[in-house]
């Protein structure tokens, strides 16, 4: 320390032993009553490639498979989400907070269209007003519980975006891009701020990769051809989707359906986000019997339920089998939390209705519950894929 120090570290620049680094944590709280476990941005390094598009289709894919799932609309100057659900009513809120509106299908959306009295009245607000709007949603806005949190990004790499990471949890970053070779300068810049920021790149869509023709089932490159595989080579990230142009998601945004659209190339990126899920925090269900897991779903004697978080079990519970309706067990257990289902047969309804609801199922698992977990957690237990046909069992294994 030198002499007359009057620890003052942060206007001091000499480097003495005794200097304490000031941390500032540039995070905002979320609101009490918000509990958010997973934040995916979605960003593009440039405007209209589609990156609400993508957003909203995202949610609407992770929705389908069971997750309590919210937008997060920051795209502040050009918000389209409520409009690509068809949410026309305002926003309400109360002394506690504001409460985000609802699609349809049960997705948590909140925009600054839903705040504002003329959405067409244009947001002319300066970066850090706008940047304060966005922490305000994350602040301010009751999300209640959530799965998976979307959060639509201002296109750029510019001051909003930046305090957006900053400010917010955000555990992986989805890219949007167009084929245009413009637009895949601009996505190294974004996927060099990303690796700046310290966040994961969960990977890349290409969006308007090309057109099927209807008349003559070809694909024509309408914008040139793709950049993707070089940027992801160059960057060692994968590519999710490469999606086309397609009159249907464009009518799907303008007409408020984005719900209703059938979209396959979302299944893949729907399952990365789903294996992030199980890396960080989960419930396993066995079905079993006396401590190892049974032969049969349907009539096991009861269902164990371990807490898993970062490959490891926390906590351990029982449950009792709650009689065998069909298709009720599989409802019980995903109410329960289970994101994983162990046992030794199972019956092929079964499967598809924990398939539907994004749980997965290994079946083929013998002997004690704990150490068939502990299998699971190691990546040493495989499903054998062998479902339970016996007809004395009819009904017994959940069908
Ligand atoms: N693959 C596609 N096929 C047809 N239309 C599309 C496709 N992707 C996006 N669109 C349409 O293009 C327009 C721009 O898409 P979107 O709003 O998702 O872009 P964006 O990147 O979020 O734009 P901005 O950054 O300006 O908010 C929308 O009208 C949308 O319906």
């Amino acid at each position: 320390m030198s002499e007359g120090c009057n620890e003052q570290c942060s206007f001091c620049s000499e480097d003495c032993t005794d200097r304490k680094e000031e941390e500032y944590d540039f995070r905002s709280k979320e609101n009490s009553q918000s509990n958010i476990k997973h934040v995916i941005a979605v960003v593009s390094g440039k405007g209209g490639v589609g990156k609400s598009m993508v957003t909203s289709l995202l949610a609407v894919a992770m929705n389908k498979k069971g997750y309590k799932t919210a937008i997060l609309d920051a795209d502040v100057t050009g918000p389209s989400i409520p409009k690509a659900f068809g949410i026309k009513e305002k926003a309400s809120g109360t002394e506690d907070g504001i409460y985000p509106n609802e699609s349809s299908q049960g997705i948590k959306i909140m925009s600054i269209n839903l705040l504002l009295e003329d959405e067409t009245a244009p947001v002319v607000w300066r970066g850090p007003m706008i940047a304060n709007t966005v922490k305000q949603f994350w602040t301010d806005v009751i999300w209640g519980d959530i799965d998976y949190m979307f959060i639509d990004m201002p296109p750029g790499t510019g001051d909003v975006p930046l305090t957006v990471f900053q400010s917010l949890p955000v555990e992986g970053i989805v890219m949007v891009t167009s084929p245009q070779e413009l637009v895949s300068m601009i996505v190294s810049k974004a996927v060099r701020m990303a690796e700046m920021m310290n966040i994961p790149i969960v990977g890349l869509v290409e969006n308007m990769a090309y057109f099927l023709c209807p008349d003559n089932n070809k694909e024509y490159r309408i914008f040139g051809e793709s950049h993707i595989e070089e940027i992801a080579q160059a960057h060692t990230i994968p590519v999710l989707a490469k999606l086309p142009i397609d009159p249907e998601i464009s009518m799907a945004c303008d007409t408020g359906t984005i719900e209703q659209y059938e979209s396959i190339w979302f299944e893949d990126i729907a399952k990365k986000l789903h294996k992030m899920e199980k890396q960080t925090m989960m419930k396993i269900a066995v079905a079993s019997d006396n401590g190892n897991v049974s032969g049969h779903f349907g009539h096991c004697e009861s269902f164990m339920l371990f807490d898993c978080e970062n490959g490891s079990v926390v906590k351990t519970e029982t449950v009792a089998n709650p009689g065998h309706k069909p298709g009720f067990l599989p409802v019980f257990l995903h109410e329960k939390g289970a994101k994983v289902v162990i046992s030794g047969g199972m019956g092929g309804g079964a499967v598809d209705i924990f398939n539907e609801k994004g749980i997965e199922v290994v079946v083929g698992a013998t002997g004690p519950a704990k150490d068939a977990v502990q299998a699971y957690l190691g990546g040493k237990l495989e499903s054998t894929g062998s479902v339970c046909h016996e007809h004395q069992h009819h009904d017994e294994c959940g069908e």
